[in-house]
């Protein structure tokens, strides 16, 4: 039977009908809610879990609810009880395509940890959604398989580059998704086939599915190729050269423009920002579509940095770019 869960909106605004600091089960003092539904046992830590702590810029207040899931069954318990306390959710993977803000999350923030590979054919992978892409990318890349050579280095999970169709180095991740599961609002299963996914640029089906809950796993099928291993290499190499690995980022801030011919990048260079800072937020030195936390960055100086490379290089090329990174609002607003 189907079981209703938390409806979650198409941005990152989720629905919760009044404040989580009226909901009278959660007047305990203690840091640890377990729960048991049927056979799954998980626990939200409460007030604790710094959303910093979550994302690769590294900024981000507390958030009021914070589990992890392990396999959707969890997953559902979880969106279960958010829908059962009208708690707003969010699904988080490696948190590098976010920016949280320093006031928190006033909801639940479930962060994915569905981690298991099967491939029980060769050049076909099932894998969870909360499995690392860079790692998927240098096991298939290093059996000899290809397709996933340009997830090498990067930080996301499988289920947020399948949710952002991310991409590198003239690969991206729908080129190779044969179909994908997902949780639906009201707790059913479901799968998605290579037919019925329609991609595009740092585009998904999912980012406008109004009942979609989270991808649970996606199968990958890859071509066998005696060149994955170098390509793989080679593409590290470059990822090296050309970016501040290492540093606080969340990647790309934004998407380059389509059919322009010019990347986000070139566009920020050319009106001067690189190495602009704002208290510790940087335009990156190295690669100007990376925005750096180079110590003590507060929400507030990314998004005025954010703000600044718009309306610069809008100022200057009349050029409007579109953000990739995803902010997630501390309220529900209203
Ligand atoms: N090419 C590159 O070099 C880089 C690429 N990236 C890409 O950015 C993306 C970030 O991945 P990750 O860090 O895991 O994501 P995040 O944890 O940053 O989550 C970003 C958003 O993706 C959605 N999402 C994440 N996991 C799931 C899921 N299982 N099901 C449904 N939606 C999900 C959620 O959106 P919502 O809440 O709206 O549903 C979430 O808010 C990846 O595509 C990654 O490859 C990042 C850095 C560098
Ligand atoms: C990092 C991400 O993905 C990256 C991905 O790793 C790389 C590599 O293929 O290609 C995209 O960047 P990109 O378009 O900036 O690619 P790059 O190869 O680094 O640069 C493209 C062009 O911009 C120019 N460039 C780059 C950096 C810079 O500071 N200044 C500049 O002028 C370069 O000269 C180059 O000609 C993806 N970004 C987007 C928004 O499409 C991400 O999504 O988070």
């Amino acid at each position: 039977m189907a079981i209703p869960l938390c409806h979650k909106a198409s941005s990152l605004l989720l629905q919760h009908p009044h404040s989580p600091t009226n909901t009278h089960i959660f007047v305990c003092k203690s840091s640890f809610i377990p729960i048991k539904q049927g056979q799954t046992h998980f626990k939200f830590l409460r007030r604790q879990k710094l959303l910093k702590d979550l994302s690769t810029w590294a900024i981000g207040g507390p958030c009021n609810y914070f589990c992890q899931v392990f396999d959707h069954t969890q997953l559902v318990s979880a969106l279960r009880y958010c829908h059962e306390n009208s708690l707003r959710f969010m699904i988080i993977g490696r948190g590098s395509n976010c920016l949280f803000d320093d006031l928190g999350f006033d909801g639940c923030v479930i962060l994915n940890r569905i981690e298991f590979v099967e491939s029980e054919e060769a050049g076909v992978y099932k894998v969870g959604s909360g499995f690392w892409f860079n790692r998927l990318g240098v096991q298939c890349s290093n059996e000899g398989f290809t397709g996933l050579e340009f997830a090498g280095g990067i930080p996301g999970t499988v289920g947020g580059a399948t949710f952002m169709n991310a991409g590198a180095n003239g690969q991206e991740t729908a080129d190779v998704v044969e179909s994908v599961d997902f949780v639906t609002t009201d707790g059913r299963l479901q799968r998605l086939e290579r037919a019925d996914l329609n991609f595009g640029y740092r585009s998904s089906p999912f980012q406008s599915m109004p009942d979609l809950a989270a991808i649970v796993a996606v199968t990958f099928q890859l071509q066998s190729s005696g060149t994955s291993k170098t390509r793989l290499q080679e593409y590290l190499e470059r990822r090296r050269a050309s970016q501040p690995i290492g540093e606080k980022s969340a990647g790309s801030v934004f998407r380059n423009p389509s059919d322009l011919g010019v990347t986000a990048a070139e566009l920020i260079e050319k009106a001067g920002l690189k190495g602009l800072r704002v208290g510790g937020a940087m335009i990156s030195k190295l690669h100007s579509n990376f925005f750096i936390n180079c110590g003590g960055s507060t929400s507030q100086d990314m998004l005025n940095l954010i703000a600044i490379a718009k309306e610069k290089v809008n100022q200057k090329f009349g050029v409007k770019l579109k953000e990739e990174v995803l902010y997630v609002h501390p309220r529900e607003e209203t």
